[in-house]
């Protein structure tokens, strides 16, 4: 904690912008996230196959809890009673959550969606459990989330103009309803209203203008991520930006590769949370500055050169390709933690890059620079 910020407040600072591309940092009684920033994904209270201390030593600043996946085990209550979220996991910094929605849609069982909330059956013993807009904000209060998501709505792409407009009205009416819920939370905490409005345009202006006039601490753009083309989501946060404040933090939910990130900084985004690293880390897929690199691939067998020598990360600098070639093919976990530890740093090392270029101006320079690496490949 710095001591210019005080202990109990939430804020944003815009340090310098070039042109929609931003950089500045967001305050949180548990520190400063520096952005463009990338959130490891640490689902169920764990980024797979990292300890915290290298997630921190990798950059990140906040990482992400699940609220549908900690409400079912160990248990919302149960978590509080242990100390909440930073104790049990033991990660001091910022953390977010989600508030569940999208993960019930996309893994529970049984579910029903109503005005009310959704009720549905747990994916792990199929119990039976309700989640309203109230409910989702007392259990992201008991983990202790220092960024919190309003309950929503996501519909998958493609769908029709009334399922999307169906969908967004409702995260609009959810998005009051959590917020009036979120008001007996401890100061210096935010919950982030959620644009919502599928693949048309004038859905999501109308949800970024109402959700603006809520005056939410920060803004996440949802219902992308979820199957549609790169350009539709390029042009959907281009459709939305410009109707959110500017003063206040933009979070793209669920995103993405290196490339999407670039682009979506470029378009005013702040924040990003996505389980690529990791997830392509246990399927042994390397992110580095020559591109993506498969180790599951024979041609590494023999290779004695590490991912990135320049790296000041161990998983890359210090490791043979043959050697995590070898892991992955003894299905070894150490050759899932191991790229997936280079890929969590490679991903902090990307935003870290964006936030100087930025700062410099030189942005454009930075991403075309990016993708040439990215494109001469591991010579
Ligand atoms: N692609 C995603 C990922 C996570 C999401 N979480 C919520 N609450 N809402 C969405 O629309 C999401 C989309």
């Amino acid at each position: 904690m710095t001591p210019d910020t005080p202990a109990d407040t939430f804020s944003f600072t815009l340090s310098a912008t070039d042109g929609a591309a931003r950089t500045g940092y967001v305050s949180t009684p548990r520190g400063r996230i520096r952005t463009p920033a990338f959130m490891p994904v640490g689902t169920v209270a764990t980024v797979k196959g990292l300890y915290f201390d290298q997630v921190r030593a990798a950059g990140a600043d906040i990482v992400l809890g699940n609220t549908y996946h900690l409400m079912l085990r160990p248990g919302a209550e149960r978590v509080a009673k242990l100390g909440g979220l930073h104790t049990f996991m033991r990660w001091d910094g910022p953390i977010l959550t989600d508030s569940g929605g999208f993960q019930v849609m996309s893994l529970s069982s049984l579910r029903k969606m109503s005005e009310q909330g959704v009720t549905f059956r747990s994916h792990v013993d199929g119990a039976y459990h309700e989640m309203s807009p109230e409910r989702s904000v007392e259990i992201q209060g008991l983990l202790g989330a220092d960024i919190q998501m309003q309950l929503d709505e996501c519909v998958r792409l493609p769908c029709t103009d009334e399922e999307a407009e169906r969908a967004m009205r409702l995260s609009l009416r959810w998005a009051e309803r959590s917020k009036r819920a979120f008001e007996t939370q401890p100061k210096g905490r935010a919950i982030f209203g959620i644009v919502q409005g599928g693949a048309v345009p004038a859905l999501r202006v109308e949800s970024a203008r109402a959700l603006a006039d809520m005056d939410f601490p920060g803004y996440s753009i949802g219902g992308l991520a979820v199957g549609e083309p790169q350009e539709v989501m390029l042009a959907m946060i281009e459709t939305v930006a410009p109707h959110l404040p500017t003063n206040k933090p933009r979070y793209l939910m669920g995103v993405g590769t290196p490339d999407d990130l670039l682009e979506s900084v470029a378009r005013g985004i702040d924040m990003f949370d996505c389980v690529m690293p990791t997830r392509s880390g246990r399927h042994a897929l390397a992110f580095t500055r020559f591109g993506r690199i498969n180790l599951k691939n024979a041609r590494h067998a023999e290779d004695p050169r590490p991912l990135d020598e320049e790296s000041d990360c161990p998983a890359l600098r210090d490791y043979s390709r043959a050697y995590l070639h070898h892991l992955v093919r003894c299905e070894e976990m150490l050759g899932a933690m191991l790229i997936s530890w280079a890929n969590i740093h490679y991903y902090q090392q990307l935003m870290a890059g964006a936030r100087a270029a930025i700062a410099a101006g030189r942005y454009a320079d930075y991403v075309a620079q990016t993708k040439e690496g990215w494109a001469r490949g591991d010579l």
